[in-house]
C-alpha cells in the first residue's frame, strides 16, 4: 500500500543488467518535504535506482510510483528536477543559452524564464559568470549550472546524483542551505553521495549496498541502532563487516 504523503513509492524493485543483478528487491517510501539521502559506495546501484524513481528507466520486476502514479509518465515530468552525474550541458553556448534552452522545455518564457534565470544563477552563485561559453566552466561550475537547471521550473521533487562532487567546502556549504531553503519551501529532495558528512545532512538515508538497501533511518537512529560513533560505521555494521 502507498503512504497518503509518499512522493515516491518503491515496491519490490529488482534490476538486472544482463546477468548482473544490480538491484534487489528494493522497498523504499520518501515523504514529503524530506531531504533523503542514497548512501553507498561506487556501483551499489544508486543511479540505477535514482533514473527509474523518474522513469528513465524500468524495473525488471517491481513498481516505482511518483505522486502515487506509476512510473514511467511523461506527465510527471515537469513536476520533477533532475541533475544527473555527468553533466548535459552545451559547451558551445553561453551558461545563459543553455539555461535559456532548458527553460523553453519546460514551457517558461518571456519575463518569467528572464527572473527565473536571474534567480537560479543567483542561488548557484555564478551569475557574473552568466554570458561565459560553458566549455570555459570549470568542472565544479559546471556542477553548479547543472544545478541551477535542475531549479528552474521550480520542481516539487529535485533528484541530485552526487550533487557536490568537485565543490570546494565552502560552495558546498552554500548549496546545502539552498537545498535546506527548498525543503523549507516544501520540495521533496532526493541526492545520491558517497560522502559521509554529506549524508549526515539529510534528514533519513537509506544505506545500499551490491543492490540491497541495507537500513533506512535518520542518521541519529542509524548510528543508534548499532552504536556507532559514525555514519561510516553504522554502514559497515549493517554491511556484516
Ligand atoms: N546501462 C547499464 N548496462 C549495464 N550495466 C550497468 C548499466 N548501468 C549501470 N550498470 C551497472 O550497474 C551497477 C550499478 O551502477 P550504478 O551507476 O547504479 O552505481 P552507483 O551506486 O550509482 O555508483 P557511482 O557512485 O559510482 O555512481 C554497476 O556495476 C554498473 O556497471
Amino acid at each position: 500500500m502507498i503512504k497518503t504523503k509518499s512522493v515516491v513509492s518503491v515496491h519490490h524493485v529488482s534490476k538486472a543488467f544482463g546477468k548482473q543483478q544490480v538491484l534487489k528487491d528494493i522497498n523504499l517510501e520518501i515523504m514529503k518535504g524530506e531531504i533523503f539521502g542514497l548512501l553507498g559506495p561506487s556501483g551499489a546501484g544508486k543511479t540505477t535506482l535514482v533514473k527509474q524513481l523518474i522513469g528513465l528507466d524500468m524495473p525488471t520486476s517491481g513498481e516505482n510510483f511518483l505522486f502515487q502514479k506509476k512510473m514511467p509518465s511523461l506527465k510527471l515530468i515537469e513536476r520533477v528536477g533532475y541533475m544527473a552525474q555527468s553533466d548535459a550541458l552545451y559547451g558551445e553556448l553561453s551558461a545563459k543559452e543553455n539555461l535559456q534552452f532548458f527553460a523553453s522545455l519546460y514551457g517558461l518564457k518571456g519575463k518569467k524564464q528572464r527572473e527565473r534565470i536571474k534567480e537560479v544563477m543567483e542561488i548557484v552563485q555564478l551569475s557574473e559568470h552568466l554570458n561565459k561559453l560553458v566549455s570555459n566552466y570549470s568542472g565544479g561550475m559546471k556542477r553548479r549550472l547543472s544545478l541551477a537547471a535542475a531549479l528552474l521550473h521550480e520542481p516539487e521533487v529535485l533528484i541530485l546524483d552526487e550533487p557536490t562532487v568537485g565543490i570546494d567546502p565552502v560552495l558546498r556549504k552554500s548549496i546545502w542551505e539552498t537545498f535546506y531553503q527548498l525543503k523549507k519551501k516544501g520540495t521533496t529532495l532526493i541526492v545520491t553521495t558517497h560522502v559521509m558528512d554529506e549524508a549526515e545532512k539529510c534528514d533519513r538515508l537509506g544505506l545500499i549496498r551490491n543492490g540491497m538497501l541495507i537500513a533506512v533511518g535518520s542518521p541519529k537512529e542509524l548510528k543508534e541502532k548499532t552504536n556507532s560513533m559514525s555514519i561510516e560505521e553504522a554502514f559497515l555494521i549493517y554491511g556484516g563487516a
